[in-house]
């Protein structure tokens, strides 16, 4: 990450020395190195923030009138806060001491340190390596970060197993067949056979030794996504493995907090999480959703040369204005709302996942976070304005476009800047008929996609007033046929009425799967389920 400079005579702001370094060379031919920016990061330190919290004064005097001063912009930290390390720039002109050798091991001995809270005081020698020093900012009363320690206590307090979360309060907001509640032993393997529920209440304890790898199911920007099995009772689970050293710990805890916190049965469940032994990995447990994301469902549709019929597109909007109203009850915006993070259940039911860029409102609006995929942030996203779960209603909006229309709503040869200019001046993408494949949308599905997609932030309507459009009414009073449809798309057979002994639940009796997807057809009846 780049840190700013500090422009020379620019603006400064109240400049408190932090430490004086009394320069007695001992060696004058071999000038430190001056400029360099020193991140106190070492482990411990959370290097990435207040970077701006420090910089250097070449002109300023210190307490020794020869000696290159530290100054640190100083906010005193709030009694019993923590205090990130700020980064500094060093201003050293000579070596202080030691000797000149390979190992190139010299000590700067700092005379005099200030602290904001107890004013100065004498620090230890500290070693300098390669002509760079690097000086601990001195906040005594300041606990330092360890990202390691903080990473592992986020893992713990969801590693309380799936008692915590396995009360789905969230409204089901349609009967799929078969069970309804979420849980890893519903989730069987490619329809072969059904693995026993974990007792419920009964914590479970997750490790690498425990879980089998079935397939990879995807990567994502952090790591990836792996279908496996605990060995130790067959249950069926997603885990998504996150590299520490490529996402940011605070990221990682705000991903593990959300998932830890909520309980909907539109958003992904999570049973644990553990560290590996190396700490450089976190692996989070979740419910396994065998339909998939709407963007493998979109590739298998197109490969078929299917397309989605109303009724279910309808049903999968609800899912997902359901799956964000809840968030929004908890004061959370998704902010990756695309295709591949709206995954199906084997029931057909909507789960939204990837909570690894969602941010935590503390009012009612972020401002310019630029996190996310650019492709289906909303305007006022792409233009660093500030933003609020109507955001996630655009998202949600270019993604269900892109399903039933099966190509992405906006030209694809366009470049990022282009893009950019497309999304935030152009007239929105709109759902349109088709005469020449016969398909024909109705004017409420329309309007539905219409609204999602209203340039106006303010006029945009969030998901909970998305929920009592018309279209979504008169979809959610028609029967539900979304289990049947997934079963389709991914030709699993129909689950037998009672399993017979011995054999598998989801064991074919004889259903005919073969017309299971037109090839083309009017929007509204593109397929049996439909
Ligand atoms: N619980 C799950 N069940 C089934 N598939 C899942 C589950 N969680 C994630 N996946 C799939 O795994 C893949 C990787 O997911 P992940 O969320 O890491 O990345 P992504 O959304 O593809 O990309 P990005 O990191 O850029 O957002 C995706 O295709 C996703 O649909």
């Amino acid at each position: 990450m780049n840190f700013p400079r500090p422009a020379p005579g620019g603006p400064r702001e109240r400049l408190t020395p932090l430490l004086s370094l009394n320069t007695q060379p001992q060696n004058q031919d071999r000038p430190l190195d001056l400029q360099h920016h020193l991140p106190l990061s070492r482990s411990g330190y959370n290097s990435h923030s207040n970077s701006n919290n420090a910089t250097h004064s070449p002109s300023s005097t210190s307490l020794f009138s020869n000696a290159p001063s530290i100054f640190l912009k100083t906010p005193k930290p709030p009694k019993g806060k923590r205090v990130d390390a700020p980064h500094v720039t060093v201003d050293v002109g000579r070596r202080v001491s030691g000797n000149n050798g390979d190992g190139d091991q010299s000590t700067i001995r700092p005379e005099v340190t200030y602290s904001p809270q107890e004013g100065p005081r004498r620090p230890a020698e500290i070693p300098m390596g390669n002509m760079i020093g690097v000086v601990p900012p001195v906040y005594p009363s300041a606990p330092r970060e360890d990202p390691i320690q903080t990473l592992r206590q986020a893992v713990s307090n969801i590693s309380i197993g799936y008692s915590a979360n396995s009360n789905q309060s969230g409204s089901m907001t349609h009967s799929p067949e078969g069970s309804s509640k979420s849980s890893p032993g519903s989730s069987a393997t490619g329809g072969h056979g059904y693995h026993g529920l974990p007792e419920p209440g009964k914590p479970k304890e997750f490790n690498d030794e425990v879980f089998e790898v079935i397939s990879r199911l995807g990567e994502g920007a952090g790591g990836a996504v792996h279908h496996v099995r605990d060995t130790r009772d067959g249950s069926i689970y997603a885990r998504k493995t996150i590299t520490t050293r490529e996402v940011s710990t605070r990221q990682v805890v705000r991903e593990l907090k959300i998932i830890a916190t909520t309980s909907h049965v539109n958003i992904v469940q999570c049973f644990g999480a553990y560290m590996s032994p190396s700490s450089s990995e976190v692996k989070i447990i979740m419910e396994y959703c065998d339909g998939q994301s709407l963007e493998a469902i979109g590739k298998k549709l197109k490969e078929r040369s299917a397309i989605i019929g109303e009724k279910i597109a309808g049903r999968i909007a609800e899912g997902i204005l359901q799956g964000l109203t809840y968030l929004h009850s908890r004061r959370t915006i998704h902010r990756d709302i695309k295709p591949s993070n709206i995954l199906l259940s084997r029931e057909g039911i909507v789960k939204l996942c990837d909570f690894g860029v969602s941010g935590e409102l503390t009012n009612e609006s972020f401002l310019g976070t630029f996190t996310g995929t650019l492709v289906y942030m909303a305007p006022e996203r792409v233009s660093g304005g500030e933003y609020t779960i109507r955001a996630d209603v655009w998202s949600a909006g270019i993604s269900l476009l892109e399903l039933v229309q099966n190509r992405f709503p906006f030209p694809a040869e366009l470049s990022t800047i282009e893009l950019i200019l497309t999304i935030t001046n152009s007239e929105p993408p709109s759902l349109e008929d088709d005469p020449e494949a016969d398909i024909t949308w109705s004017d409420e599905m329309k309007d539905f996609i219409r609204q999602t997609l209203i340039r106006e932030p303010r006029s945009r309507p969030t998901p909970r007033e998305m929920l009592d459009h018309p279209w979504i009414r008169i979809v959610m009073n028609q029967e539900d046929h979304m289990a049947k449809w997934i079963r389709q798309v991914w030709g699993w057979p129909k689950p037998s009425k009672r399993p017979r002994k011995g054999s598998s639940r989801y064991e074919n009796n004889g259903e005919d799967d073969g017309g299971n997807m037109s090839k083309h057809s009017t929007g509204s009846s593109v397929s049996p389920a439909d």
